[in-house]
């Protein structure tokens, strides 16, 4: 079974959906990799001007880590190694010299919010949840998003967000400023393209300009210092017997 789709818009557009919707697109192995492959795809290809990220279904875009496979990650090496993998694909994400569109079809939670803010645009289906909720679970954000909203949110904001570790509905994070539109999600992808349309009517040389002028603040030592710390911290933490009740009781109720 495939684990993500990825298709191409004459218009320029590159859909990366990931397609485990029965596991409300949790990102395992398989996703991280077609995630890391199709990035570099159109960081390559001249034709490609736009990266959008979803998920397929109505339910979620995505729900983060994928529990029953991370379980098993019982070290802090082991865990460092899962995030550091995906914390480096988000980077390139976040660097990537292409504007990018996290599509939110349905509830983000956890490493899934980190996935959306890794994107340049946030746009989500009204009654969307955002959940930055790994306090709850005993952890803290383990694929750079704490990095990446202080990056891209006032401070306060950012750290209320973090702190509360709570669902919030799209149109709260809207006010805050994390999602740039909220949309009716009756055709969510034609919704979706009515917004990109006056950034696809310019060249992929004026797109690519633009972005590296926005990341190239991220290439910087000291922001990757940060970036990889907060990893590291999170990989500190992942051991913590809270952080194994936590897990264990959500895989018990499934
Ligand atoms: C650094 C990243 C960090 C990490 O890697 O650990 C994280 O991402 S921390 C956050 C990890 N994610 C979660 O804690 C979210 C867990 N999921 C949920 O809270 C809910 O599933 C929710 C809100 C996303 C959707 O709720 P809903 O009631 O609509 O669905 P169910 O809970 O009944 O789930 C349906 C089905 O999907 C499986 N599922 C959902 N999320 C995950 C996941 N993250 N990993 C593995 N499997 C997941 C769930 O077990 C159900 O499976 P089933 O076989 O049908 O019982």
């Amino acid at each position: 079974m495939k684990v993500a789709i990825v298709e191409y818009d004459s218009n320029g557009i590159v859909w990366f959906a990931i397609h485990r919707p029965e596991k409300r697109n949790a990102i395992n192995f398989e996703v991280m990799d077609k995630l890391e492959e199709t990035i570099a795809m159109v960081e390559k290809n001249d034709d490609v001007k736009m990266l959008v990220i979803t998920g397929t279904g109505d339910e979620a875009f995505c729900s983060g880590g994928d529990l029953s496979k991370f379980q098993h990650l019982h070290t802090t090496e082991n865990a460092k190694q899962m995030l550091e993998k995906m914390g480096t694909i988000l980077y390139s994400l976040l660097t990537l010299s292409k504007p990018t569109v996290a599509l939110i079809n349905g509830t983000a939670i956890g490493g899934g919010c980190e996935l959306a803010s890794a994107c340049d645009f946030r746009y989500a289906k009204s009654g969307s949840k955002i959940g930055f909720i790994q306090g709850k679970l005993g952890i803290t954000t383990g694929w750079g998003g704490a990095t990446m909203l202080f990056e891209k949110l006032p401070y306060t904001q950012a750290l209320d967000i973090l702190l509360r570790a709570e669902r919030i509905s799209a149109e709260k994070m809207y006010e805050y400023g994390w999602i740039h539109a909220v949309l009716p999600g009756n055709n969510l992808r034609e919704e979706c393209r009515e917004l990109l349309a006056p950034y696809l009517s310019q060249s992929v040389s004026v797109l690519r300009a633009y972005k590296m002028a926005a990341a190239e603040k991220w290439k910087s030592d000291e922001f990757r210092m940060r970036f990889f710390a907060e990893i590291r911290r999170c990989s500190e933490l992942w051991g913590s017997e809270e952080h194994k009740r936590a897990i264990q009781s959500f895989l018990n109720k499934s």
